[in-house]
């Protein structure tokens, strides 16, 4: 396939309303070291990656391991400086140097809710830090905002006082994804936000991000190795094929017609017979 074909696949309708977040030709490349003696060898993790995240949509983002998804998601967050190409977030471009501002609007979800969260802190402690460090009310506030948020993810309220290792691996995304809204961010990049827990919890909590998204009207880029996560979710498909888009489809013309050679694989390698039907409980509640 030429570049040539994949601009006839990219005109995927994208749903009304605006742009939250742009990516303008984002590349990075690491320099791979070699020793004291030899030139690093480059390496394109992340190339020249374009999209656009309207807002409320859904972007899933889809490629095997190693395609570049988490470089690209860091570049997002402004935890790390691409090579070239920017990020614009509601029009305005991410300065690395400038977190914090960044975090009031861009939020993430990794996927291993255990190593996210500081093992020494409790769940209010946890989810409140962000209020802190951008100084947002006084300490009843705070503590009213806490509550709320907790309550808003099902969190019992026994649990405030609790340690992450006291809690079950839902429990501990739950509170991953409280700390990621406390600051009511627009957007959310929830990067395999699920692929460590068991199946069950996994579709409680894809269900709680799909609730979260129409009680405060996010827009997601939902990262993920496999469609089948993917498909109850999103409202269009990227599919990353060593660090490019390779193509960029709705969800209905992705799972009914895919056209690039690449993503008939990964349809065809999802683990169920049926592809993107890997998760019966979020079907069943869809
Ligand atoms: N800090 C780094 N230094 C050098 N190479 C890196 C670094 N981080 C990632 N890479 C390489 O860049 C490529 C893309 O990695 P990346 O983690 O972005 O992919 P991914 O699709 O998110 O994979 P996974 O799902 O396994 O995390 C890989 O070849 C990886 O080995």
């Amino acid at each position: 396939m030429n570049m040539g074909d994949l601009g006839k696949m990219l005109p995927a309708e994208p749903p009304a309303g605006d742009i939250a977040l742009e990516l303008c030709a984002l590349s990075k490349v690491y320099q791979l070291k070699r020793g004291m003696f030899k030139a690093p060898v480059p390496l394109k993790a992340v190339n020249d990656v374009s999209l656009r995240l309207y807002r409320g949509e859904t972007l899933g983002l889809v490629g095997e391991s190693g395609c570049g998804k988490s470089t690209l998601a860091k570049m997002l967050l402004g935890l790390l400086e691409p090579s070239s190409g920017n990020v614009l977030i509601n029009g305005q471009e991410v300065d690395p140097t400038r977190r914090r501002e960044n975090a009031r609007h861009i939020q993430p979800i990794f996927q291993d809710p255990y190593s996210s969260l500081n093992p020494r802190k409790t769940v209010a402690q946890i989810v409140g830090l962000p209020l802190k460090l951008h100084g947002i009310g006084n300490a009843a506030e705070q503590e009213r905002k806490v509550r709320e948020i907790l309550d808003l993810v099902g969190m019992p309220e026994r649990t405030y006082g609790q340690y992450p290792n006291q809690l079950s691996g839902g429990q501990r995304q739950r509170v991953a994804i409280a700390r990621a809204l406390i600051l009511r961010p627009d957007i959310l990049i929830c990067d395999e936000p699920t692929s460590a827990l068991d199946v069950s919890v996994q579709a409680q909590i894809l269900n709680l991000l799909l609730d979260l998204k129409a009680e405060f009207g996010l827009t997601y880029l939902f990262i993920s190795h496999d469609l089948g996560v993917v498909e109850h979710l999103v409202d269009r498909v990227a599919v990353m094929n060593k660090g490019s888009i390779v193509e960029l489809q709705s969800r209905e013309k992705i799972f009914s017609d895919a056209q690039h050679p690449y993503t008939r694989m990964l349809l065809a390698s999802a683990l169920t017979p049926d592809p993107g039907r890997g998760i019966p409980e979020l079907a069943a509640a869809a």
